[in-house]
Protein backbone atom coordinates (compact mmCIF):
# COMPACT_ATOMS: atom_id res chain seq x y z
CA UNK A 1 0.00 0.00 0.00
CA UNK A 2 1.48 3.54 -0.88
CA UNK A 3 -1.50 6.14 -0.80
CA UNK A 4 -4.19 5.97 1.55
CA UNK A 5 -7.55 7.20 1.54
CA UNK A 6 -8.66 9.16 5.15
CA UNK A 7 -12.10 9.74 4.89
CA UNK A 8 -12.27 13.16 5.87
CA UNK A 9 -13.19 16.60 5.64
CA UNK A 10 -11.39 17.88 8.25
CA UNK A 11 -8.58 20.02 7.75
CA UNK A 12 -6.57 19.43 10.90
CA UNK A 13 -7.27 15.62 11.10
CA UNK A 14 -5.64 15.49 7.49
CA UNK A 15 -2.67 17.40 8.20
CA UNK A 16 -2.11 14.56 11.25
CA UNK A 17 -3.25 12.02 9.03
CA UNK A 18 -0.38 13.38 6.38
CA UNK A 19 2.02 13.97 8.84
CA UNK A 20 1.90 10.32 10.47
CA UNK A 21 1.83 8.14 7.68
CA UNK A 22 4.72 10.12 6.01
CA UNK A 23 6.81 7.99 8.33
CA UNK A 24 5.80 4.66 6.75
CA UNK A 25 6.40 6.43 3.45
CA UNK A 26 2.95 6.22 2.30
CA UNK A 27 0.81 9.31 0.90
CA UNK A 28 -2.98 10.43 2.14
CA UNK A 29 -5.63 11.36 -0.02
CA UNK A 30 -8.42 12.70 2.00
CA UNK A 31 -12.24 13.74 0.92
CA UNK A 32 -10.69 16.96 0.42
CA UNK A 33 -9.43 15.46 -2.85
CA UNK A 34 -12.59 13.82 -3.55
CA UNK A 35 -15.18 17.61 -3.28
CA UNK A 36 -17.81 15.24 -5.28
CA UNK A 37 -18.36 12.59 -2.79
CA UNK A 38 -21.77 13.17 -0.81
CA UNK A 39 -21.22 14.38 3.24
CA UNK A 40 -22.05 11.68 5.17
CA UNK A 41 -25.05 11.89 8.20
CA UNK A 42 -23.30 10.65 11.70
CA UNK A 43 -26.41 9.35 12.75
CA UNK A 44 -24.60 6.43 15.30
CA UNK A 45 -24.56 7.02 18.53
CA UNK A 46 -21.04 5.92 19.33
CA UNK A 47 -17.52 6.65 17.76
CA UNK A 48 -17.52 3.41 16.55
CA UNK A 49 -20.62 2.98 14.20
CA UNK A 50 -20.03 7.33 13.08
CA UNK A 51 -16.40 5.77 12.18
CA UNK A 52 -17.89 3.03 10.54
CA UNK A 53 -20.40 4.94 8.59
CA UNK A 54 -17.73 7.59 6.96
CA UNK A 55 -15.52 4.25 6.29
CA UNK A 56 -17.98 2.24 4.47
CA UNK A 57 -19.49 4.90 2.35
CA UNK A 58 -16.10 5.99 1.31
CA UNK A 59 -14.58 3.07 0.01
CA UNK A 60 -17.87 2.20 -1.68
CA UNK A 61 -17.47 5.09 -3.63
CA UNK A 62 -14.28 5.40 -4.19
CA UNK A 63 -14.01 1.77 -4.85
CA UNK A 64 -10.70 1.38 -2.45
CA UNK A 65 -10.21 1.13 0.91
CA UNK A 66 -10.64 3.67 3.07
CA UNK A 67 -9.91 4.90 6.84
CA UNK A 68 -12.38 7.06 8.53
CA UNK A 69 -11.80 8.69 11.97
CA UNK A 70 -14.20 9.37 14.77
CA UNK A 71 -13.36 11.26 17.53
CA UNK A 72 -14.04 13.73 20.31
CA UNK A 73 -13.38 15.05 23.72
CA UNK A 74 -15.17 13.20 27.14
CA UNK A 75 -15.24 15.35 29.80
CA UNK A 76 -16.05 13.44 33.32
CA UNK A 77 -17.62 16.40 35.23
CA UNK A 78 -20.09 17.05 32.24
CA UNK A 79 -20.98 13.45 32.07
CA UNK A 80 -18.73 12.47 29.06
CA UNK A 81 -19.94 15.54 26.90
CA UNK A 82 -19.43 17.22 24.45
CA UNK A 83 -18.27 12.95 23.34
CA UNK A 84 -20.04 11.94 19.91
CA UNK A 85 -21.41 15.58 19.60
CA UNK A 86 -18.05 17.28 19.62
CA UNK A 87 -17.89 18.65 16.38
CA UNK A 88 -21.42 20.37 16.59
CA UNK A 89 -21.23 21.10 20.75
CA UNK A 90 -22.56 24.78 20.51
CA UNK A 91 -24.93 24.12 17.41
CA UNK A 92 -23.21 24.88 14.39
CA UNK A 93 -20.91 22.24 12.99
CA UNK A 94 -17.20 22.80 13.29
CA UNK A 95 -17.69 26.13 15.15
CA UNK A 96 -14.41 24.93 16.87
CA UNK A 97 -13.71 28.66 19.24
CA UNK A 98 -17.86 28.60 20.02
CA UNK A 99 -17.92 24.88 21.19
CA UNK A 100 -14.57 25.25 23.14
CA UNK A 101 -16.44 28.62 25.04
CA UNK A 102 -19.47 26.76 25.79
CA UNK A 103 -17.23 23.98 27.18
CA UNK A 104 -15.28 26.74 29.26
CA UNK A 105 -17.96 28.49 30.38
CA UNK A 106 -19.90 24.65 31.29
CA UNK A 107 -16.62 24.01 33.44
CA UNK A 108 -15.99 27.36 34.86
CA UNK A 109 -16.90 26.56 38.54
CA UNK A 110 -15.34 22.70 38.59
CA UNK A 111 -12.33 22.88 40.84
CA UNK A 112 -9.14 21.40 39.75
CA UNK A 113 -9.33 17.65 40.84
CA UNK A 114 -12.55 17.70 38.73
CA UNK A 115 -11.34 18.52 35.35
CA UNK A 116 -10.16 15.17 34.44
CA UNK A 117 -11.10 14.75 30.91
CA UNK A 118 -9.72 12.46 27.32
CA UNK A 119 -9.58 12.48 23.74
CA UNK A 120 -10.88 9.39 21.96
CA UNK A 121 -10.51 8.03 18.61
CA UNK A 122 -11.82 5.09 16.59
CA UNK A 123 -10.55 4.18 13.90
CA UNK A 124 -12.38 2.28 10.92
CA UNK A 125 -10.97 0.60 8.13
CA UNK A 126 -13.38 -0.62 5.53
CA UNK A 127 -12.95 -2.37 2.35
CA UNK A 128 -14.60 -2.16 -1.43
CA UNK A 129 -14.69 -6.13 -1.35
CA UNK A 130 -16.16 -8.32 1.24
CA UNK A 131 -13.94 -8.32 3.64
CA UNK A 132 -14.70 -7.12 7.38
CA UNK A 133 -14.38 -3.80 8.30
CA UNK A 134 -11.57 -3.08 10.76
CA UNK A 135 -11.73 -1.09 14.25
CA UNK A 136 -9.25 -0.09 16.42
CA UNK A 137 -9.41 2.70 19.18
CA UNK A 138 -6.92 5.35 20.95
CA UNK A 139 -7.47 7.50 24.04
CA UNK A 140 -5.55 10.58 25.34
CA UNK A 141 -5.96 11.48 29.25
CA UNK A 142 -5.74 14.66 30.13
CA UNK A 143 -7.37 17.40 32.06
CA UNK A 144 -9.47 20.91 31.02
CA UNK A 145 -7.70 24.33 31.17
CA UNK A 146 -9.31 27.67 32.43
CA UNK A 147 -8.63 29.66 29.64
CA UNK A 148 -7.59 28.96 25.90
CA UNK A 149 -4.04 29.17 25.09
CA UNK A 150 -1.46 27.97 22.20
CA UNK A 151 -2.23 28.00 18.29
CA UNK A 152 -1.61 24.19 17.20
CA UNK A 153 -3.62 21.97 16.46
CA UNK A 154 -7.51 22.06 15.76
CA UNK A 155 -10.38 21.91 17.68
CA UNK A 156 -10.33 21.97 21.25
CA UNK A 157 -6.81 21.52 21.46
CA UNK A 158 -5.96 24.94 23.21
CA UNK A 159 -8.47 23.95 26.17
CA UNK A 160 -6.35 20.29 26.57
CA UNK A 161 -3.51 19.77 28.92
CA UNK A 162 -2.39 16.10 28.64
CA UNK A 163 -1.62 13.85 31.13
CA UNK A 164 1.99 14.55 32.26
CA UNK A 165 2.73 18.29 30.83
CA UNK A 166 1.89 21.66 31.75
CA UNK A 167 0.79 23.15 28.30
CA UNK A 168 -1.87 22.76 26.16
CA UNK A 169 -2.43 20.29 23.25
CA UNK A 170 -2.46 23.81 21.18
CA UNK A 171 0.87 24.60 22.51
CA UNK A 172 3.07 21.59 21.78
CA UNK A 173 4.84 20.91 18.74
CA UNK A 174 2.58 18.95 16.08
CA UNK A 175 5.30 16.24 16.29
CA UNK A 176 4.53 15.74 19.62
CA UNK A 177 0.97 15.79 19.75
CA UNK A 178 1.59 13.44 16.56
CA UNK A 179 3.63 11.14 19.36
CA UNK A 180 0.97 11.24 22.31
CA UNK A 181 -2.29 11.77 20.89
CA UNK A 182 -5.21 9.84 20.65
CA UNK A 183 -4.91 9.61 17.07
CA UNK A 184 -1.27 8.31 17.03
CA UNK A 185 -2.42 5.61 19.58
CA UNK A 186 -4.91 4.38 17.55
CA UNK A 187 -3.01 4.50 14.19
CA UNK A 188 0.15 2.46 15.72
CA UNK A 189 -2.71 0.23 16.48
CA UNK A 190 -4.25 0.05 13.00
CA UNK A 191 -0.81 -0.93 11.59
CA UNK A 192 -0.84 -3.97 13.82
CA UNK A 193 -3.95 -4.75 12.62
CA UNK A 194 -2.97 -3.66 8.88
CA UNK A 195 0.07 -5.98 8.92
CA UNK A 196 -1.84 -9.03 9.19
CA UNK A 197 -3.90 -8.32 6.21
CA UNK A 198 -2.68 -9.08 2.60
CA UNK A 199 0.59 -6.74 1.48
CA UNK A 200 0.58 -4.88 5.42
CA UNK A 201 1.05 -1.05 5.51
CA UNK A 202 4.08 -0.96 3.53
O1 LIG B 1 -16.13 13.83 10.25
P1 LIG B 1 -14.86 14.41 9.65
O2 LIG B 1 -15.02 14.86 8.23
O3 LIG B 1 -13.66 13.51 9.86
O4 LIG B 1 -14.50 15.77 10.48
P2 LIG B 1 -15.16 16.28 11.87
O5 LIG B 1 -14.47 17.53 12.30
O6 LIG B 1 -16.66 16.34 11.73
O7 LIG B 1 -14.75 15.13 12.87
P3 LIG B 1 -15.64 14.30 13.90
O8 LIG B 1 -17.00 14.08 13.36
O9 LIG B 1 -14.82 13.09 14.27
O10 LIG B 1 -15.74 15.27 15.13
C1 LIG B 1 -14.66 15.36 16.00
C2 LIG B 1 -14.57 16.69 16.68
O11 LIG B 1 -13.85 16.46 17.93
C3 LIG B 1 -12.82 17.37 18.09
N1 LIG B 1 -11.51 16.69 17.97
C4 LIG B 1 -11.22 15.47 17.44
N2 LIG B 1 -9.90 15.22 17.47
C5 LIG B 1 -9.34 16.30 18.02
C6 LIG B 1 -8.01 16.67 18.29
O12 LIG B 1 -7.00 15.89 17.97
N3 LIG B 1 -7.79 17.85 18.85
C7 LIG B 1 -8.81 18.69 19.16
N4 LIG B 1 -10.09 18.44 18.92
C8 LIG B 1 -10.36 17.25 18.36
C9 LIG B 1 -12.97 18.42 17.00
O13 LIG B 1 -13.76 19.45 17.48
C10 LIG B 1 -13.70 17.67 15.89
O14 LIG B 1 -14.47 18.55 15.10
MG1 LIG C 1 -17.78 14.74 11.42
Amino acid sequence: MNEVIIATKNSGKAKEFIQMFESYGITVKTLIDYPELPDVEETGETFAENALLKAESAARLTGRPAIADDSGLVIDALDGRPGVYSARYAGIDKDDKANNRKVLKEMAEVVDDQRSARFKCVLAVSFPDDRESIIVEGDCEGRIAYEESGTNGFGYDPLFIPEGFDQTMAQLEPNMKNEISHRAKALRKLQVSLTELDGGMK
